[in-house]
């Protein structure tokens, strides 16, 4: 049984864990130390400057801004990633959002010598997607696997069985040491290994049945920003944009 619960890199691939204090969101730099190509996964409006000057700062290209599903939460902060950089915005077809480019199953997002794999996870949204990086051990699971949670399933066509049958089938299907990086943590956790939530989280290692009647009584309070964020993320965080976020 693995126990590492760090990601052991190749000296190549460029990785920082960076968060958004108010919806306590991860966003994830991944580049190319060579060819200098990088991908963020999950950026938020409020932080799109701090995350182009990051990219400046260690010398790369950001290559695409990717989400792993329309946001309720926050904006997006793909669109003005695509003012600051030259980057492509990216997200499922599922999703029904704009974007340059729509992802789907078994996809490959490449930058420089790595690639990102994509495993289509909705149950949280319709459009969910998990990021896998086999060669770095990594997966970025969005809000369908939580540590010790996974999304709700209350709104956006979520449905607790497709997402408990996806994080099975697909997520616990990954090797047990694959270190697992959130879109959000509420405790300060920061990430997680395909092992531990096997043996360990709450909601998931239940029946189906006992899942699903886990789900239907969270009684979480609705989202803060949910009805400015859908709009603008449905935009891809470019269009429809409150007010307060006009630049
Ligand atoms: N209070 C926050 C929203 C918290 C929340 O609903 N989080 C989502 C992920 S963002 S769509 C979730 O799925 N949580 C699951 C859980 O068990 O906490 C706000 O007002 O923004
Ligand atoms: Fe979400």
């Amino acid at each position: 049984q693995s126990v590492r619960g760090h990601a052991t890199m190749a000296s190549n691939f460029v990785f920082r864990q960076l968060f958004d204090t108010k919806s306590s969101t991860y966003t994830y730099l991944l580049g190319d130390a060579e060819s200098k190509d990088a991908v963020l996964i999950d950026p938020v409006i409020e932080h799109a400057k701090r995350d182009a000057q990051l990219v400046k700062d260690l010398n790369l290209n950001l290559k695409f801004a990717i989400n792993t599903h329309m946001h309720a939460d926050h904006i997006t902060g793909t669109g003005e990633l695509k003012k600051l950089t030259n980057c492509k915005s990216v997200i499922s077809k599922a999703s029904g959002a704009k974007a340059d480019i729509h992802i789907d199953e078994s996809d490959v997002i490449e930058f420089g010598t790595h690639k990102l794999r994509v495993f289509s996870t909705p149950g949280h949204t319709n459009g969910c997607v998990t990021y896998y990086i086999p060669e770095q051990g990594m997966a970025f699971t969005g809000d369908a696997l939580l540590i010790r949670g996974c999304g709700r399933t209350d709104f956006q066509e979520g449905n607790s069985t497709n997402l408990y049958e996806n994080v099975h089938g697909k997520i616990f299907s990954l090797p047990d040491e694959t270190i697992l990086y959130p879109a959000h943590d509420y405790k300060g956790m920061m990430s997680t290994t395909v092992d531990e939530e096997k043996r360990l989280n709450p909601r998931l290692t239940k029946s189906l049945s006992e899942f699903v009647e886990i789900m239907e009584n969270l009684n979480l309070a609705y989202p803060k920003m949910i009805d400015k964020a859908l709009p603008a993320n449905k935009a891809c965080g470019l269009y429809d944009l409150p007010e307060e976020y006009q630049t």
